[in-house]
């Protein structure tokens, strides 16, 4: 007799976060993410983190008559009925104007709901098999370590606030201190590096600009390369440079930056994949997304155009099985596979790595924000960087996460205490600038 999932819930959850600048303004004191539980009829617990807010909830709990009751061996099956539902829900409610648009908007709106029925699900198969559940993906488990990269953030000055960031929490070395910190010039940038290095063991490092001008972040990235000689390094301003300024900024990077991450975006009449494509023709440089190629038409798209290298396939926005599918194609494609990440605990840290693990061919170091988080597990264990890597290993069963239900309470009760819900980066962003407003357009520090 094959188990069924017998209880599904989904708990809203928050966590501390520093105020780490990016192209959307500052980030807030505290994240939120949604936690889905699932236990089945033999008692085997299986757990999911996707992005937070309330919508999200919402939509995770209009998939429980569809989860509870079913036989796990059907996940598959569970996963596309509740696709079907969500669809038919996103359709009704948009109306059946501008079909094309209509249908990106509803993948994107219904993977990461649906990853939140998916990835329990596989963890609770995965421990009935005794397998990790990157055994049970696409081809198969390929690797049993995972790199990732030091996902490095300017940091803006909580004091100029009067929002509850955390300060002083953690003395234990010089991550410790300096990711609470401002950091605000490219000498404050290396040293972010050589402290999340010396703490995680990254060999590789991603900046996330937008933040000032263009030639201020490529000094930094300059200062890390003198420093890293042998990292990989990238920089992504979330594509608020124009062609010709990327061009500008990018043309003597070769050889400094080993790929750019969405440095430019559409323009008047051409589509963010062809400026892209030019970018990439004209600059030689390798070029990573999560911004342009996030759906399977816009990859179509951006595969025929040549405007991509290295599609950035988030499992939260792809589903595990979708994230490992693009992972095949960019092996057969002469792509390479790489992951987005937001703010997020080390139950997503355990989908990234067991996706990766099932990622065919060369991929590139994770993006992961958990460094930002490290400490604030909801596992029984805290995840191990070691060499900026983590092991999945072969013998292990399902995601590897053993949940703390207390840890899991307590994250709840933060995001009810504090009255989260979605993301609002302005906020922080006017203790800066008064009346800030957000302009995809513009670096956030830069306003005429
Ligand atoms: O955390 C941030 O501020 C990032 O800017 C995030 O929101 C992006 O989605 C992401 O990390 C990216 O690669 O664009
Ligand atoms: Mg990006």
């Amino acid at each position: 007799m094959v188990a069924t999932i017998e209880k599904m819930a989904v708990i809203p959850v928050a966590g501390y976060d520093s105020m780490l600048l990016n192209q959307a303004g500052a980030h807030e004191p505290f994240f939120t993410r949604n936690i889905v539980v699932m236990h089945d009829s033999e008692g085997v617990e299986g757990v999911g983190e996707v992005p937070g807010g309330e919508v999200i909830t919402k939509r995770l709990e209009s998939c429980i008559p569809l989860v509870e009751g079913a036989s796990i061996a059907q996940w598959k099956n569970v996963v596309l009925s509740c696709r079907k539902m969500l669809e038919n829900q996103m359709r009704g409610a948009s109306g059946s104007g501008g079909q094309e648009t209509a249908h990106a908007q509803i993948f994107k709106k219904v993977t990461n709901v649906l990853t939140g029925v998916e990835t329990p699900m596989l963890d609770i198969l995965g421990k009935h098999l005794e397998v990790p559940v990157a055994a049970l993906l696409g081809e198969g488990q390929v690797r049993d370590s995972v790199r990732f990269l030091g996902y490095l953030f300017y940091i803006g000055d909580y004091r100029k606030t009067d929002m509850p960031y955390l300060h002083d929490d953690d003395t234990s070395d010089e991550w410790g201190r300096v990711r609470r910190e401002p950091a605000l010039t490219p000498d404050a940038i290396v040293h972010e590096a050589e402290a999340a290095q010396k703490r995680f063991g990254f060999h590789d490092f991603k900046l996330k600009g937008g933040v000032f001008a263009g030639s201020e972040e490529m000094e930094a990235v300059r200062a890390l390369k003198a420093r890293f000689p042998d990292a990989r390094i990238t920089i992504d301003p979330n594509g608020c440079w124009t062609l010709r300024e990327s061009l500008e900024l990018c043309r003597d990077m070769v050889g400094t930056l080993t790929y750019v991450e969405d440095p430019c975006g559409a323009e008047g009449r051409f589509s963010g994949r062809e400026v892209m494509a030019e970018f990439h023709r004209l600059t030689g440089l390798p070029t990573a997304t999560n911004m342009i190629d996030t759906d399977w038409r816009e990859m179509k798209a951006a595969i025929r155009l040549d405007s991509v290298t290295i599609p950035l396939a988030d499992p939260h926005f792809w589903t595990m099985e979708g994230s490992v599918r693009v992972a095949q194609l960019c092996h057969d494609l002469d792509l390479t596979w790489g992951v987005h990440s937001n703010n997020h605990f080390d139950i997503s840290l355990a989908m990234v790595a067991q996706a990766a693990a099932a990622a065919p061919g060369v991929i590139n170091a994770c993006d992961t924000h958990y460094i930002w988080q490290d400490g604030q597990h909801l596992g029984r264990v805290a995840p191990h960087f070691e060499d900026g890597c983590l092991q999945v290993p072969r013998d292990g069963a399902g995601l590897g996460i053993d949940l703390d239900h207390d840890k899991l309470a307590a994250a709840h009760r933060l995001y009810v205490d504090n009255g989260c819900g979605t993301r609002d980066d302005a906020r922080g962003m006017r203790f800066y600038i008064p009346g800030w407003s957000y302009d995809a357009s513009l670096p956030a520090m830069v306003r005429p």
